[in-house]
């Protein structure tokens, strides 16, 4: 589904690499997860994948789609959640999601009906007319997260998608992208909730400083180091327990 060709990005006023000569197979209908410190190139991987940032060599296509040469149909393709709200303040939760729905194409009942369809399932239906000024963290990230699947992608990219929400709120989300998948969505998502990955996802890869360090299913990588008890032990056994600080 999505083939990663050792892929590297150094950004024009870095010393050093963001992501370095990484390779990575995604199956389809996988809910793969992205770990790693601060820092470790998630973020910059996930926006490569999403045709936001050009890597500086390497190639990847997903569902056989180079992305040089098949930018457009690529963008039907996928969606993104990005970490920061991309949402208008001043315009309500429907106006929002209208415009984000037109953007890809969507007018009419057709979009009107997935609105109403995702606000409802995101419990956030008596909302519709309210001002994404006046919403919650929780609240917003649930709007951020309709405005991406408007159009029905195959391949979900979420970054950070449950950072900041309250319980309730994750557990709804997490939830919906577990609906997502089981309708056939490829989820790839990061997320500093290791617990969250460990039943959450079906694979995931650790990196840090933008290198691959180990990839598998939860339980595998958890079993294959001796003394683990969960996938946090692991990746503090991989990446140390330094702080990542950097200014
Ligand atoms: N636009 C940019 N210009 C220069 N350096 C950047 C840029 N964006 C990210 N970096 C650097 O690239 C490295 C990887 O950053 P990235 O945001 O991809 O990491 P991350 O794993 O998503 O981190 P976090 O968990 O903190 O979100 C960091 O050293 C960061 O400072």
């Amino acid at each position: 589904m999505i083939q990663i060709d050792k892929i590297s990005k150094k950004y024009k006023t870095a010393d050093v690499f963001s992501v370095s000569n990484l390779d990575l197979n995604i199956s389809e209908n996988e809910i793969f997860g992205l770990l790693g410190p601060n820092g470790a190139g998630k973020t910059t991987l996930i926006s490569i994948l999403c045709s936001l940032v050009k890597p500086t060599s390497g190639t990847f296509s997903i569902n056989g789609l180079n992305y040089q040469q098949n930018k457009n149909e690529l963008k039907q393709l996928i969606g993104i959640v990005p970490q920061e709200y991309a949402l208008y303040p001043t315009l309500t939760a429907f106006e929002n999601l209208k415009y984000f729905g037109s953007m890809y194409g969507l007018h009419g009942k057709t979009l009107k009906n997935r609105i109403n369809q995702y606000l409802e399932i995101l419990g956030l239906s008596q909302f519709a007319n309210k001002k994404i000024d006046t919403f919650s963290g929780g609240m917003k990230r649930r709007i951020n997260l309709i405005a991406s699947i408007l159009h029905e992608p195959k391949v979900l990219f979420l970054d950070e998608p449950t950072v900041g929400v309250d319980v309730q709120s994750k557990n709804v989300i997490i939830e919906f992208l577990q609906n997502l998948n089981k309708k056939g969505t490829t989820i790839i998502y990061t997320s500093h909730h290791l617990n969250e990955a460990e039943t959450f996802c079906t694979r995931v890869a650790i990196i840090d400083h933008g290198k691959l360090i180990t990839k598998g299913k939860p339980a595998d990588l958890i079993s294959n180091h001796e003394g683990a008890h969960n996938l946090e032990d692991v990746f503090l056994r991989l990446t140390g327990k330094a702080l990542r600080d950097h200014a």
